[in-house]
């Protein structure tokens, strides 16, 4: 059907543009008719047999030179061009031919440069147009160029048949209780007026592709009776500087008409990149786009009603702008489904294709880390083309293993699958990490940890509360740090004969701030309070390199000694803590294993004989310098 109408949007153009072609193509003639062979001669010769009926003069304005058209007893006409329009006159007169003689320089300057030069601006415009249609390529499918500045929002109306409800949007319970807010905002705006409480405009949902955000935006609309527009970045991204910024005008136009409404824009970073950045920088269009976009959102009144809900799976390369108060100051993020998520993702989309006495949906589950909402739905719909190939009517374990391998060979390209193996070190390598941010005074606490693998590609990730007021980084805290960063690595080592690559970017981090602590912040007595770490970048052949230290041999050397003392230090104080809490390793990593991502209140009772949370470490942070100073 969508084709379809691609197909003759295809069609209509080519149209246009034959007709136009044609156009000028016979407009050109209309100048260069004038039989080359065709001259006054011929005319003597002609008016001598008695040939010619009648003739009309076109004299151009002021000057001698015009057209004639002759008409031929044959019933031809012949025309020509001649420098003097007397001279036609005298011989017509003198073989007594009746003529007309008009004015050549109105309808020679329509013909002659109005009509193809009008037609071929038309003819490019179009083509253009029909180009920048094509790559625009939007969802809506609607490339017709009267539609042209105009946004392409699809609409979903809170009765329709594919409205979505919470209820079709499985897992993500935290996520959906922060949208909960949201809906209640457009169902009862009252409520929240009346006591004078700012409603959102805007909201941010950040996550992997495939994990949901487009669904829950729906479902909030769903929830909440609300017309759903939907667009998405790229189809403000266009040739024409202006357009863009037009289409934001309009969608916004239109929402406005059609308040309260949710305004979902997809791939929001194609619009609302960095400006003046190097990634795409510099981008007119693009800019121009986003301004519009900031000022219709500051425009729009706090309580009107209207609620943009933006995704994205790139948050770091949005426009700082764009997260201010007033704009989307509200972030929700939307992770890769845990074990729980994923089995009850497998059974919303199970319903509708009957499974075999032999599907575990559990079992599946289990073994799909890393998988995301799309993956499952694909791997079901998969497994039930699969079988419904064979002719069965109810779909076979066997079925879904044969699409897993499928999916799967799709997938390591993406994200690898992960062995059972690999699972087990991650647990023990995010275990390692979150008991030293646990125990260590200066960081921490421990916010969540988690062996689902994270769209950048890590394995699992100790996440960290950070956001405590500082003014200063302390010596101890950048220890800490580094204490904290090894624990990854050592808890592989303390529990496996073999150690992996997985701690690369660990041991990275680590080394950067031991290098900074040294020759930045004057940390370290041997080097002293000098700065060795203000390199210029400067150009060196195609590249930027750096310029070649300007300290002596000597000073590298005792820097390289200092860096090495602090990571050496550090990893035998991580190692001598995870000794000591070995029994909260390995019951953090089951835990891990059973459950994928723990929270700090699942973490913390790890630490209790009972396993109940007696009291919050909250941040403790007083002078304190665990190691006996060693720098
Ligand atoms: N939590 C979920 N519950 C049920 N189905 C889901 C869930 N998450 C994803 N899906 C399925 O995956 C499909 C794609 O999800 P959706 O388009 O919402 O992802 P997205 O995060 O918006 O991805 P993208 O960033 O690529 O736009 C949905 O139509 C749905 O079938
Ligand atoms: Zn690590």
């Amino acid at each position: 059907m969508k084709k379809q109408m691609k197909m003759s949007g295809i069609g209509f153009y080519l149209l246009v543009l034959a007709v136009i072609f044609c156009a000028v193509y016979f407009s050109g003639n209309i100048e260069s008719s004038s039989s080359d062979s065709y001259s006054i001669a011929n005319l003597k010769k002609d008016l001598g047999n008695g040939n010619v009926t009648s003739a009309s003069i076109s004299q151009n304005q002021e000057i001698p030179t015009g057209e004639v058209v002759v008409k031929l007893k044959s019933g031809k006409n012949v025309d020509f061009y001649v420098s003097d329009v007397k001279d036609v006159q005298e011989l017509l007169d003198q073989w007594n031919v009746s003529y007309k003689l008009g004015d050549v320089k109105k309808t020679s300057w329509v013909i002659t440069t109005l009509l193809p030069y009008g037609l071929g601006f038309v003819a490019i415009f179009l083509l253009f147009s029909f180009l920048s249609a094509q790559s625009a390529n939007s969802g809506g499918g609607n490339s017709k160029m009267m539609n042209f500045g105009k946004s392409r929002a699809r609409r979903i109306d809170p009765e329709e048949p594919h409205a979505k409800r919470f209820k079709d949007v499985a897992g993500l319970k935290e996520e959906k209780e922060e949208l909960e807010e949201i809906v209640d905002f457009l169902a009862n705006p009252g409520r929240y007026t009346d006591v004078g409480a700012r409603i959102p405009k805007g909201i941010i949902l950040v996550g992997p592709p495939g994990t949901g955000k487009t669904l829950l935006a729906k479902a909030v609309a769903g929830e909440a009776g609300v017309p759903f527009f939907s667009l998405s970045g790229s189809d403000f991204v266009e040739m024409f500087v202006g357009v863009g910024a037009s289409r934001v005008r309009d969608m916004f136009a239109e929402a406005k008409k059609n308040a309260p409404c949710i305004v979902f824009i997809d791939e929001i970073d194609a619009v609302a990149r960095k400006r003046g950045s190097g990634l795409g920088g510099g981008h007119d269009e693009r800019e121009q786009t986003l301004n519009q976009m900031l000022v219709e959102m500051d425009g729009f009144g706090v309580n009107e009603g209207i609620i943009v809900m933006a995704a994205t799976n790139r948050v770091d390369i949005l426009d700082p702008a764009i997260l201010r108060p007033g704009r989307f100051d509200r972030k929700v993020t939307v992770g890769r489904p845990d074990v729980r998520g994923r089995e009850e993702i497998l059974e919303v989309h199970a319903k509708g294709k009957p499974l075999g006495d032999d599907v575990d949906l559990k079992k599946i589950a289990r073994t799909t880390v890393g998988f995301t909402g799309a993956d499952l739905e694909n791997l079901l719909n998969e497994s039930a083309i699969v079988c419904a190939k064979e002719g069965r009517k109810f779909i076979e374990q066997e079925d879904i293993s044969k699409s897993f391998i499928k999916i799967g060979i799709g997938k390591e390209k993406k994200s690898k699958i992960i062995s059972e193996k690999d699972q087990k070190i991650t647990a023990y390598h995010e275990a390692g990490h979150a008991i030293l941010f646990h125990v260590l005074p200066d960081v921490g606490p421990v916010h969540m940890v988690s062996i689902i693998p994270t769209g950048s590609g890590a394995a699992g990730y100790t996440m960290p509360l950070p956001e405590r007021d500082e003014t200063f980084m302390t010596k101890g805290k950048m220890k800490q740090d580094i204490i904290a960063s090894l624990g990854g690595r050592i808890a592989e080592s303390l529990i496996f004969d073999d150690i992996t690559t997985g701690a690369s970017q660990d041991i990275k981090q680590a080394t950067s701030t031991a290098k900074a602590m040294v020759t930045k912040y004057g940390f370290s007595e041997n080097v002293g309070m000098i700065n060795y770490a203000d390199e210029d970048e400067v150009f060196i052949g195609r590249d930027f390199g750096r310029t070649s230290r300007d300290y002596s041999e000597d000073v590298a050397k005792t820097i390289d000694n200092e860096v090495k003392a602090i990571i050496d230090d550090a990893y035998a104080q991580a190692k001598s803590i995870l000794e000591e809490h070995m029994d909260v390793l390995h019951k953090c990593a089951k835990l891990l294993l059973e459950k994928e991502r723990i929270d700090r209140e699942e973490f913390e009772a790890l630490f209790e004989p009972d396993g109940v949370v007696l009291e919050k470490k909250e941040a403790v942070s007083e002078e304190v310098d665990v190691e006996p100073d060693s720098l």
